[in-house]
Formats: C-alpha cells, sequence, structure tokens
C-alpha cells in the first residue's frame, strides 16, 4: 500500500518558482517607455555624475518594484565595465509604518561595517541619524542610490526630500553622491509636498499605467513557457487570467496568481493541463484570499462588527440599523472576553469606515411622516467568508 504521496508521481512544472512573488524576472516586458526614462535618469551614473532623483507611481502590481531591481542589476554590471563611473552601492527601504528616524536608522544599520555597534533606537534624534548616515556614505565612497519604497507612507518626508538631494550642496558629504529613487502608489504624492520641496527637488516622474489584457497575455505566456512543462496550459487558460485581471486593475502580479493557483487547482484534479475550468476556480480561491487578508488587517472592534454582520445574515436579518447591530456587536465582544465598545457614534464609525472598505452596502432609510434618515448595513461579501475568517484567527490564538 501507498503512502499518502505514493500516487503523486507526475507534475505539470517544469521550474514552480517562477510563478512565485519572490521570483525576479531577466526580462521586464511591456515597460520599454518606463525603462528608457528610467535609464535616462541614471545615466550620469556612468559617469561619475551625481544622477537624477527619481520617482515612479503606479498601483499595485504594475511592476514598479521589478523593474527597479532590473534596472539596478542593469546599472551595476554597466557600472562595473566603465572607467569613468564610481563604486555603485543600492540601498533599498521600505517606509510602510516608519517614523522618518526609523528609516534613516535603518539605512545607518545597514551601512555600518559588520563589527559596528548597531546606530541605538533611543536617545538620539533624527538630526544625529542623518549625521551618522553621511558619514557613513562618505566612508564607502562612490555614488549611493537610495530606494525607498511606499515613500508616502513616511511621516515627515518633507524632510527627507530637503535634506538628502542637499547633501552635497551643503557639505554634508564630500566624498560621495547620492540619488533617491521613489516608489508609490499615490499618484497625488506630489502635491502633498511641502512648495520648497516641490520646486528644489530635480526629479523625473514615471508613471506606470495598468496592463491591458494583451500586455498580460505577454508576461504570462513568458512565465508559463518557464514555468510549465511543454503544452501542460492551455493558450486560453493564459488569455483567461490575462483578461480577467486586466477588468480589475491590470495588476500583474494578480495575474501570475491566477495562473500558479489555476495551475495547483489543475495538479489538485490530476489534470495535466491547465484550462480556463481551472482559472475561473482559481478566481474564486484568489478572491477569497485576499478577501481574508483584507479582515485579517482590520481592528479587533470592526472584526466583531463584521462577524456580528455575518450573524443576522445567516439569520437573514439584513440589512440591519446601527442600534441592531450594536446589540448583536455587543454579545459578540463580551463572549471573546472583550470590553465592548459604549457609544452608538463608534459603531456608526466603525460602520462608516467599513462600508468605505468595501465591505458594507449601506441603504439610506426615511422615518417617513417625522422626517430625517437612517442607515441600514448588510455586507457586501459571502457571510461564510467572514465566518470562517474569523474561526481560523481564533484557531491560531488559541
Ligand atoms: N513588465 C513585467 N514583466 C514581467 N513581470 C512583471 C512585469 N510587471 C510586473 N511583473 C511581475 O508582477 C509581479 C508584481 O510586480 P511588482 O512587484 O513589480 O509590482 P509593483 O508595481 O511594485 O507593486 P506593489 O506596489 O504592489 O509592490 C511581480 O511578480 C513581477 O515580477
Amino acid at each position: 500500500m501507498g503512502g499518502p504521496f505514493s500516487d503523486l508521481t507526475e507534475t505539470i512544472f517544469a521550474d514552480k518558482s517562477v510563478l512565485n512573488e519572490s521570483y525576479q524576472p531577466e526580462e521586464i516586458l511591456e515597460r520599454d517607455e518606463e525603462i528608457d526614462s528610467f535609464s535616462h535618469a541614471l545615466q550620469d551614473v556612468l559617469f561619475g555624475r551625481e544622477p537624477e532623483n527619481v520617482f515612479l507611481y503606479g498601483k499595485a502590481g504594475l511592476g514598479k518594484t521589478a523593474v527597479t531591481k532590473y534596472m539596478m542589476d542593469e546599472l551595476q554590471s554597466e557600472v562595473a565595465v566603465r572607467e569613468e563611473a564610481n563604486d555603485l552601492h543600492v540601498h533599498q527601504v521600505n517606509c510602510n509604518g516608519k517614523t522618518l528616524f526609523m528609516v534613516v536608522r535603518r539605512l545607518v544599520n545597514d551601512l555600518l561595517p559588520d563589527d559596528a555597534s548597531e546606530f541605538p533606537k533611543r536617545g538620539l534624534g533624527t538630526g544625529d541619524a542623518f549625521d551618522e548616515l553621511y558619514a557613513q556614505l562618505d566612508r564607502l565612497g562612490g555614488t549611493h542610490l537610495i530606494v525607498f519604497d511606499e515613500i508616502d507612507h513616511l511621516d515627515d518626508v518633507n524632510t527627507l526630500l530637503y535634506e538628502l538631494p542637499r547633501a552635497r550642496s551643503n557639505g554634508h558629504l564630500t566624498d560621495s553622491l547620492v540619488g533617491i529613487i521613489g516608489i508609490s502608489n499615490n499618484y497625488t504624492f506630489r502635491q502633498s509636498l511641502s512648495a520648497k520641496v516641490k520646486d528644489t527637488l530635480m526629479e523625473t516622474e514615471i508613471s506606470f499605467s495598468p496592463y491591458d489584457a494583451g500586455e498580460l497575455r505577454r508576461i504570462l505566456h513568458d512565465r508559463a513557457d518557464r514555468a510549465f512543462i511543454d503544452g501542460a496550459c492551455d493558450d486560453s487558460a493564459i488569455a483567461k487570467a490575462a483578461a480577467l485581471s486586466a477588468q480589475d486593475m491590470g495588476n500583474a502580479r494578480q495575474a501570475i496568481d491566477l495562473l500558479r493557483v489555476g495551475a495547483e487547482v489543475a495538479e489538485r484534479d490530476g489534470d495535466n493541463v491547465v484550462s480556463d475550468d481551472h482559472i475561473e476556480e482559481a478566481r474564486t480561491l484568489v478572491q477569497r484570499g485576499r478577501l481574508r487578508n483584507k479582515i485579517r488587517d482590520q481592528t479587533e472592534h470592526a472584526q466583531y462588527i463584521l462577524e456580528t454582520i455575518a450573524k443576522l445574515d445567516k439569520r437573514g436579518d439584513v440589512p440591519a440599523r446601527s442600534k441592531t447591530i450594536q446589540d448583536g456587536y455587543e454579545r459578540v465582544a463580551e463572549a471573546y472576553g472583550a470590553s465592548p465598545l459604549t457609544t452608538l457614534k463608534s459603531i456608526q464609525d466603525h460602520l462608516s469606515d467599513l462600508h468605505m472598505l468595501g465591505f458594507l452596502l449601506r441603504h439610506e432609510r426615511n422615518y417617513g411622516l417625522k422626517g430625517g434618515q437612517y442607515y441600514e448595513y448588510e455586507l457586501d461579501l459571502d457571510p461564510d467568508i467572514v465566518l470562517e475568517t474569523r474561526e481560523e484567527i481564533i484557531d491560531a490564538a488559541d
């Protein structure tokens, strides 16, 4: 008798890692113009001059990170064979959830020699961290490109963008050159900068637009050729994954996810070719996965409220008024041993946030002759997803 794995003799994958999030494609497709502007902005690096600052804008999954990584690798190889070019150092920091001090400190710690002690978390200020950063950049010398991912999340971004580009002219840097690469999902980021920074920040802006179905098809074909053994993926499956993602934000990450999950479904079913049907099933699974993550990201009380509305939904008691939801919410919170928020207003604020985030539908009602209005709410997603996700969270906490 065979064990649980003994039936698994065949696989449709030649190299499944090609479909992983961490895979860096050797070739970037369909982004020639963006790569062109990027090379222009950075060309000074090859001549030992200070590069322009570069800001990349675009929604999720449009290739900003992949293009940046590709450009940095290409620039490194080119610098290696150019006499006029300085040594090139590339540093990367994600700004999400960090203060300016934390970001500068992170850069300092990445730059410090291995045997040096870390820059302290407490006791020194942002100015000290900048001084140490300049000292380390100069110690290493050469050209430094610093990639600030999710730069729009940084508090006090104006100080960063005022300080760093001027470090040389202000005499803080003498032996090194520095260029900033900022990545942001938010197209209005530039408008939010102070006038002083806007006027003086010399930068090239590159905006990444959503991929259309044809572009996504070519990106997926290229991946599929590497990921699958010959003939293991129908062209129509690729066209379907591309079309679905093009309709929904033109996100390449989503398209690749659909292909990977579709292939897993095919494997699970013992089919040796990935077809449209597998992609269709993958669509539901990927959507559910995304919703689960979105629910997990909510605060504890917002999750209690979602759970309450899911339970009301199962009983057929929706749409429901905020007072009804509050009553149910109090029971749910207490069942988890939490003290419920006490005011109706705080529940209404949560309901309004959850509506804005797309979890809830909101219906405006009138009191009739008395005049005045109120709202009723119901879930805009399958209540089972909410209840299952809550169970998973509780099980994991046990
Ligand atoms: N033009 C492309 N050619 C090949 N692969 C691509 C291309 N664009 C995106 N990808 C792939 O799609 C996925 C998402 O791309 P990437 O991480 O670069 O997006 P992003 O714009 O940085 O999004 P986010 O803001 O969510 O980080 C990655 O796996 C990446 O390799």
